[in-house]
């Protein structure tokens, strides 16, 4: 008997997607099964947000399919896409808090529909502002935040309601070393209190390093390599596009 295989978070299937005559993605395919971390890298263009997009259900690809926790959410109606959003948890690029909001009522968001009292939504903010090292931030507006900060106000955003997976565009984008360290191994730090799923962009191959082994490298719409770190650096050796790519020399 083989042991069966976990249904997995994320699926893309020969995904396409043509923009005004352009092959912006072009056959991609994808697999995350639950607990995986994946971090997606690629010079700027090369299609990592239009990606993101698809999986949100923000986009529709021109051909294949996305699949999220089974089901393909490609022409799936309003009501059931937003039911799959609420298993979500997202961080933009360029950040996509509520600026008139508090911090606070900016994580209530996604606990609105949720069958919670005031009590247990209040709690579960205080619980996820000091997980991420945010006390008494909770009545601060956006604008008067630190980019660090609010970065992991999205985090926290991204995670209060317990998400079946974390999607995350542009994972260190515009953070100093120093910054950029304290969001991941916050982030990292989360896989404790629950099972995490997570896919995230970036423009550096080291970004999740310390959490998961697991890289696929997209480029000019086209998944070049889809693996572990450690297969990277003999695919590099061998692929004279990837080495052009990642060290700018071929
Ligand atoms: N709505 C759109 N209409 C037409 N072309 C688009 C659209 N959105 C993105 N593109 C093009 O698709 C390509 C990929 O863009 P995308 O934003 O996904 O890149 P990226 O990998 O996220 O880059 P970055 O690292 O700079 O964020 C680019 O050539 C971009 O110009």
């Amino acid at each position: 008997m083989t042991p069966s295989q976990p249904t997995p978070v994320l699926e893309l299937r020969k995904v396409f997607q043509h923009v005004g005559g352009r092959c912006l993605l072009n056959a991609v395919d994808l697999r995350v099964d639950p607990g995986e971390w994946l971090l997606i890298i690629g010079p700027n263009g090369a299609g990592k947000s239009l990606l993101i997009r698809l999986v949100l259900g923000l986009d529709v690809p021109s051909a294949g399919q996305v699949r999220l926790f089974g089901e393909d959410i490609v022409g799936l109606g309003d009501r059931p896409m937003r039911a799959l959003r609420r298993r979500l948890g997202a961080v933009l690029q360029g950040g996509s808090l509520l600026e008139d909001m508090t911090v606070a009522e900016n994580l209530l968001v996604p606990l609105r529909s949720r069958p919670l009292t005031r009590g247990e939504m209040a709690r579960a903010v205080r619980l996820v502002l000091t997980r991420l090292q945010l006390d008494g931030l909770e009545n601060h507006l956006p604008r008067s935040l630190s980019l660090g900060q609010r970065r992991r106000v999205e985090l926290a955003r991204a995670l209060i309601h317990g998400p079946g997976l974390i999607v995350w565009d542009g994972l260190t984008d515009g953070l100093d070393p120093v910054a950029a360290h304290e969001v991941v191994a916050l982030l990292g730090a989360e896989r404790e209190h629950q099972n995490l799923t997570l896919v995230a962009t970036d423009n550096r191959p080291d970004a999740l390093s310390e959490y998961t082994s697991r890289i696929a490298v997209l480029d000019q719409g086209r998944l070049l390599f889809d693996g572990c770190r450690a297969d990277l650096e003999s695919a590099m050796a061998e692929r004279l596009e990837l080495r052009y790519l990642l060290q700018g020399r071929p």
